[in-house]
């Protein structure tokens, strides 16, 4: 067993070097003199809480961001002055969850994209395209196919690609895996295996220990800045260990008391629900009772979320609180009749960057503190309190703008922000995805309150693990339709996968 303080690896075996590396932004010091190896050809995990300082760290190392002080070495080489591109011309690339892809090229051009801008004068183009595309044919991707018709896999894969195409010799993946099936998972990691046996190194930033255990040779955690530990043996290393680094105390996860609603009357009321590839004849949920949505893509889970909150063009009937309506047209109207809704795409429904914390906590909830016009400022400042505390943001106070917050925690931000609305029927898409081991217990603590309150909650989710742990009912979709319903001690990781895959 070797959890320990980095131990210098010999230079040989090094690839990669990060020396006593600091960075300050302004009055936060997110990294405080981090020193690491990176052992050429191996996977090496980058584990921590959010704002832990993972992204400044792999940014520092492919030249996006600058150091406040420290070094970096590749190949024996002291990079002075690192940038994108003296870091990509030193063979390091920093693939992020963004695919940067053009969508009407072929996937060879895609490959060749990263080429172009570098070289000047002469180019053989027949031979490069060439190239490309015997890289893709071992990948199982049509050299000629347009990327736009690539699915999520093969989208990640040309990423990875382009970067080995261009020279890349370490791969940095923030957090590959995100929306990725259980399937789709296993052909990255096949991928990933393969491009290892050919010498590859990467880095691979994850939140899931299940992941970093299953694909990685060594693992680096950070916490509040600094290296906490890691390991160059991570098989000899155990799910519990690994949390214990990142959080620097044991974890207790956190159980849903499941609770058996049978012969409840329902506090929402499904009919006839009838939406492009989505049929649902009845579906009845009772005041505080938490229903999972599970499925692969397109199967209907997602799809039937979306078009109870009047986002995916559905028709059929409603019941909340007693009255029946129409399926809401619009997100507006689903908000108006109780409905809360967080997307996991925080892109687009996200926290806005330059607004504050506690703006973005209080926004959608401000009509409910309006009173003839006025704000009650009073009411206002508690719901931001009761959040900001809630959800443990990592920041100073509830003032400073969210754009300074790591991913992680404007997530946490956008996630307070539909809870403050107090409504009815709570529906969460993926609400734990990229975020860190102990705000994920944190959050579905805080779903499971709100339903012994009386809310009742729709979470929609492709992790097993938080099925088992938070709901009392998964509903597996298919086809547009539920396919099957697992309840009490039927739901577990083993049945889910199976009825999932099936
Ligand atoms: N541009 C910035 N301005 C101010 N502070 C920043 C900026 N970028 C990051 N930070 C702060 O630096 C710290 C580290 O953030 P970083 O994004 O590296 O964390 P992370 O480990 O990648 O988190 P996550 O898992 O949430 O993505 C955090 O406290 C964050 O708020």
């Amino acid at each position: 067993m070797t959890i320990h303080e980095r131990r210098d690896l010999a230079a040989t075996d090094a690839i990669l070097q990060v020396e006593d590396v600091t960075k300050t932004y302004g009055a936060v010091q997110a990294l405080r003199g981090v020193t690491l190896s990176i052992r050429r050809g191996a996977i090496h995990g980058l584990l921590g809480e959010n704002g832990a300082g993972k992204s400044t760290l792999v940014g520092i190392i492919s030249g996006q961001r600058t150091p406040s002080s420290g070094r970096i070495t590749m190949d024996g080489r002291v990079l002075d002055h690192v940038d994108v591109k003296s870091m990509e011309e030193a063979g390091v690339f920093l693939v992020t969850q963004e695919p940067m892809i053009i969508d009407n090229m072929t996937a060879a051009e895609n490959l060749m994209l990263g080429i172009w801008p570098a070289r000047r004068g002469f180019v053989d183009w027949k031979a490069l395209r060439a190239d490309a595309a015997r890289m893709l044919a071992g990948s199982g991707i049509d050299a000629g196919a347009l990327a736009g018709r690539l699915d999520a896999v093969a989208r990640r894969k040309l990423n990875i690609l382009r970067a080995m195409f261009s020279g890349g010799k370490v791969i940095i993946l923030d957090e590959p895996t995100a929306a990725l099936t259980v399937a789709d998972r296993k052909l990255l990691f096949d991928f990933m295996r393969r491009l290892k046996s050919e010498g590859v190194t990467f880095i691979f930033i994850s939140h899931y220990n299940d992941e970093i255990l299953e694909i990685c040779d060594a693992v680096s955690v950070l916490r509040d800045g600094n290296l906490a530990g890691g390991s160059d043996d991570v098989a000899a290393m155990s799910s519990e260990q690994l949390t214990e680094l990142v959080l620097g105390r044991g974890l207790k996860l956190f159980q849903r008391q499941r609770r058996d609603h049978a012969g409840k009357a329902p506090a929402v009321a499904l009919r006839e629900l009838r939406g492009q590839h989505l049929a649902l004849p009845a579906l009845d949920i009772a005041p505080g009772e938490i229903v999972g949505f599970t499925g692969l893509p397109g199967a209907g889970a997602k799809e039937l979320a979306r078009a109870i909150f009047g986002l995916y063009p559905a028709r059929g009937r409603i019941t909340l609180n007693g009255t029946e309506r129409d399926l809401p047209g619009s997100p507006r109207a689903a908000f108006d009749a109780g409905i809360a809704y967080l997307s996991d795409d925080r892109r687009r429904d996200g926290a806005v960057g330059q607004m504050s914390i506690g703006q973005n906590i209080a926004m959608s909830s401000l009509p409910a503190r309006m009173r003839m016009g006025f704000i009650d400022r009073a009411a206002e400042a508690a719901v931001v309190a009761r959040y900001f505390g809630a959800m443990d943001v990592k920041a100073p106070g509830p003032e400073y703008a969210v754009d300074t917050l790591s991913g992680g925690n404007q997530q946490k931000v956008c996630l307070g922000r539909v809870l403050a609305t107090d409504p009815r029927l709570l529906i969460v898409d993926e609400p734990t995805r990229g975020i860190d081991v102990g705000v994920k217990q944190d959050v579905l603590r805080i779903i499971d309150e709100l339903s012994s309150r009386g809310v009742s909650v729709i979470i929609v989710s492709t992790d097993t693990d938080e099925l088992v742990r938070a709901v009392d009912r998964v509903c597996v979709f298919e086809n547009g339709a539920i396919k099957e319903t697992l309840t009490g001690d039927n739901i577990t990781v083993e049945r889910l996968r199976a009825s999932v895959q099936a």
